[in-house]
């Protein structure tokens, strides 16, 4: 009796022992899980598993730095570039990994964002004192610590010599710096000894990319590239600017020597060089990289096999893009969520999917029609505006009619908005407090003019439906039977995608597969139950 209470004591104590060793060193881990890092690597092959073992430590950005002499091994750095923004890919892509190119030769590390947490591997311990002094950008209560790494048998390097060139160009759009863009801007950088110049598309050159209105505003990109740069190698010379063409400073400036492309844009190397020829110029050298993939384990087969900015626009579909604000000007539930989309964007389709989630619907459009019926002050007041012969032998508007005045008219349909609108949103708002009375807690407005009439000011946030417009005319005139020019016509009656989304906290594009439509609607909708939890 007395051996099994001891045995079982001694079981107690030893687990005890065990958790509190688990509870001690976790918080070891998370007292060390630092916002930005930086590690120092004693040789360049040992970059391979680098991202799975900084980001136990580092959770927003990450410095490398390899010690050595960079100049003696630029094919292998090279090399690593390209492997490690792949890696980072991979394996750490809420990381922002940031190769440092600069060479070892000048002795001070100063990077853009202030380091936390200096990480070196085991075998730079002797130098790591002065190691840790060459960092400038330290931010205070900083600490060190040192990690095993792997020497990675790193095969023979069969890379190329690496050529430099004082004046190096490249470009391209960078909405949201992805690592292909990292390896296309670190080999331009590691190429350069004086100047690198980046054409940054302005916003005539993106409308044809997928979710072009998502694109972040070029002073962000710029200021993105121009980060990153500085950060890489704060010795160069950089000029990061808008272009409206292809060719941006590149076609009439005898500077220039070598250009950086990807498999992608070297047709545009050759158009450049094209155009060089025309103005008397030497052609610039041209450095093609291969494309990185997009190694992301939920990529979805509608997104691109590459890495690219196209994915992170998709993924940001049915997330939070703007945080909601209160809104003091109406009762807290219940909970309003306004959506606006344009002419067969997909609207109503998203409305019956929120339905399905259990959201009260209200369709504006609805509402229009109904305030029209025979008998009611709208109608009357429409025949007295638009003439006796918009109303049918029944006494209904004839909606079709009044449709061909006001669509091919802008004052009269402003008049129509004038006597309508006033009419709906307050029928609209009586609606959203009976809803509520019966106990519904999130109500969807659903509204082909929220955004024109500003009735998202009547709600909590605003949810934006998009399909590009060429995809509209062709499902308008599917649906309605309308021509081309008609639809077209509709179409710019309406306010562009781009003010659609302009003040959208969620935006949804119903563009590719029902599966896809349908993955946004749960994001949003589980984002929306979170911010519903938070707010009680
Ligand atoms: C002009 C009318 C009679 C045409 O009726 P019809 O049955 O043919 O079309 P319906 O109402 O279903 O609208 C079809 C589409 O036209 C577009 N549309 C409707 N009204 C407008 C408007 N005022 N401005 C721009 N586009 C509009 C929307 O994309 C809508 O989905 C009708 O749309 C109308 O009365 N519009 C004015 C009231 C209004 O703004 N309604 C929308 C409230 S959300
Ligand atoms: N996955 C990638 N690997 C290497 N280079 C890339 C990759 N994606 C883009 N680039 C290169 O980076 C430069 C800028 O790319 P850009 O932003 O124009 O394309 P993107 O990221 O594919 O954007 P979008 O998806 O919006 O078309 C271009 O020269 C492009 O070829």
């Amino acid at each position: 009796m007395c051996n099994i209470s001891y045995g079982v004591s001694f079981a107690v104590l030893l687990f005890s022992v065990i958790v509190s060793y688990i509870f001690v060193m976790n918080l070891k881990q998370t007292e060390l899980m630092a916002k930005t890092g930086l590690i120092f690597l004693s040789n360049v092959t040992k970059i391979n598993d680098i991202c799975l073992k900084a980001s136990k430590y580092v959770k927003n950005r990450l410095y490398i730095k390899i010690n050595g002499k960079p100049d003696n091994m630029l094919p292998v750095v090279s090399k690593q570039i390209v492997d490690l923004y792949s890696q980072a890919t991979s394996k750490c892509n809420n990381l922002d990994v940031r190769l440092l190119l600069k060479s070892t030769e000048s002795k001070n590390i100063k990077t853009n964002y202030p380091i936390d947490l200096i990480l070196y591997d085991s075998h730079l311990t002797k130098d790591i004192n002065s190691l840790q002094q060459s960092v400038l950008s330290l931010n205070s209560g900083s600490k060190v610590h040192s990690i095993e790494l792997k020497l990675n048998d790193f095969g023979k390097t069969n890379e190329e010599p690496v050529k430099t060139y004082e004046y190096v160009a490249l470009g391209g759009t960078f909405d949201r710096l992805h690592n292909g863009h990292k390896i296309l801007l670190s080999q331009a950088a590691l190429r350069a000894t004086k100047h690198v110049t980046v054409g940054v598309t302005d916003v005539n050159m993106i409308q044809s990319k997928k979710l072009w209105e998502l694109i972040e505003p070029i002073e962000n990109r710029i200021k993105a590239v121009v980060d990153f740069l500085t950060d890489i190698n704060p010795d160069l010379e950089y000029n990061v600017v808008p272009i409206r063409d292809l060719y941006g400073p590149t076609k009439d400036d005898p500077r220039y020597q070598l250009i950086v492309v990807s498999e992608e844009t070297a047709r545009g190397a050759v158009k450049i060089n094209e155009k060089r020829k025309e103005n008397g110029l030497q052609p610039l050298e041209t450095y093609v990289i291969k494309l990185a993939q997009d190694l992301h384990p939920e990529r979805s087969h509608e997104e691109e096999e590459k890495v690219s900015s196209s994915n992170h626009r998709m993924r940001l579909l049915g997330t939070i893009l703007k945080p909601p604000v209160p809104n003091p000007n109406i009762p807290d539930w219940p909970y309003v969520i306004g959506l606006a989309g344009g002419i067969a964007s997909g609207k109503s389709n998203i409305a019956e999917k929120l339905k399905a989630k259990g959201a009260a619907i209200i369709n504006c459009d609805i509402i229009a029609h109904d305030l029209y019926k025979p008998g009611l002050p709208l109608n009357s007041t429409l025949s007295e505006t638009f003439g006796q012969n918009i109303i049918t032998e029944t006494g209904e508007v004839d909606r079709r009619k009044l449709g061909t005045i006001v669509f091919s008219d802008k004052e009269q349909l402003e008049k129509l908005n004038s006597i309508v609108w006033p009419a709906v949103i307050e029928e609209a708002q009586r609606r959203v407090r009976a809803l509520g009375e019966e106990g519904h807690k999130v109500v969807v407005m659903e509204a082909a003019v929220m955004v024109r009439a500003k009735w998202y000011t009547h709600c909590h946030q605003l949810w934006s439906v998009i399909i590009p417009p060429e995809e509209a005319v062709k499902r308008l005139q599917k649906r309605n039977g309308l021509s081309e020019e008609e639809a077209k016509q509709r179409i710019s009656s309406q306010p562009s995608n781009l003010e659609q989304v302009a003040n959208a906290n969620i935006v949804f594009s119903p563009y590719w597969s029902y599966e896809y439509t349908q993955s946004q609607i749960d994001r949003a909708w589980s984002h929306l139950q979170e911010y519903l939890r938070s707010r009680k």
